[in-house]
């Protein structure tokens, strides 16, 4: 097994679900985490000069999204046929696609009412369609009551529980949760924060507010 470190901020953000992903395959890495005078000093070495980046045997490799596919592969965790590893970037695109049309918007809002304002109309406009399509494609397997794709988990799940995780603890700080009445995907979002090795690792994660 090659020897892997991944370098980041002090945050969940960029490099969670490449984390999740290692955690669940129960694969050690350094998790090095990296703010002011150390991440300046840091910088230059990396490829495109940010992070997060995944050394792999002393290689650099950026861009998060590549990252998370490339370790989905090596851990079996990209589903069982092209076809599931089709529906599980299906919606990792999705889910870049929320963050880039709509989540960067509202976490740059200097002013405090215009993000709230703004929060509530991601909660009540923009992301209806999004939950609809997801629940949707969930229920297209086993009606639902099991993982996204195939019979085990996947990349998928754990983007979903990713993806949940942050944007509830993030807009439940303004008492808005954009998951209301998803019943289930917030089953799911149990069964997958209930997989013993991902408990774990939210249990002992610094604590970091995104
Ligand atoms: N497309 C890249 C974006 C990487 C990126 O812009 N990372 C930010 C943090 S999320 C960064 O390192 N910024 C440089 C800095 O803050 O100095 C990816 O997905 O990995």
């Amino acid at each position: 097994m090659p020897a892997y470190k991944l370098y980041y901020f002090e945050s969940r953000g960029a490099a969670e679900l490449a984390r999740l992903i290692l955690k669940q395959a129960g694969q050690d890495f350094e998790d090095i985490r990296l703010a002011g005078e150390k991440w300046l000093e840091k910088k230059p070495e990396m490829p495109l000069k940010a992070m997060p980046v995944l050394e792999i045997d002393g290689k650099k490799i950026c861009q998060s999204m590549a990252i998370v596919r490339y370790l989905g592969r090596e851990f079996g965790l990209m589903g069982s046929s092209n076809m599931e590893a089709l529906a599980i970037e299906e919606l990792l695109e999705v889910f870049t696609e929320i963050t880039t049309r709509h989540v960067m918007k509202i976490y740059f809002e200097q002013d405090q009412q215009k993000k709230v304002e703004l929060m509530k109309e991601f909660k009540e406009t923009a992301m209806p369609p999004y939950i609809t399509f997801i629940e949707t494609r969930l229920k297209e397997n086993n009606d639902g009551k099991g993982f996204y794709v195939g019979d085990k988990v996947t990349v998928a799940d754990l983007a979903l529980y990713n993806t949940m995780f942050s944007y509830t603890h993030w807009m439940g700080k303004e008492g808005q949760d954009p998951f209301e009445g998803s019943t289930l995907l917030k089953a799911l979002y149990k069964r997958v924060a209930s997989l013993p090795k991902i408990a774990a690792w939210e249990k002992v994660r610094p604590e970091t507010n995104m």
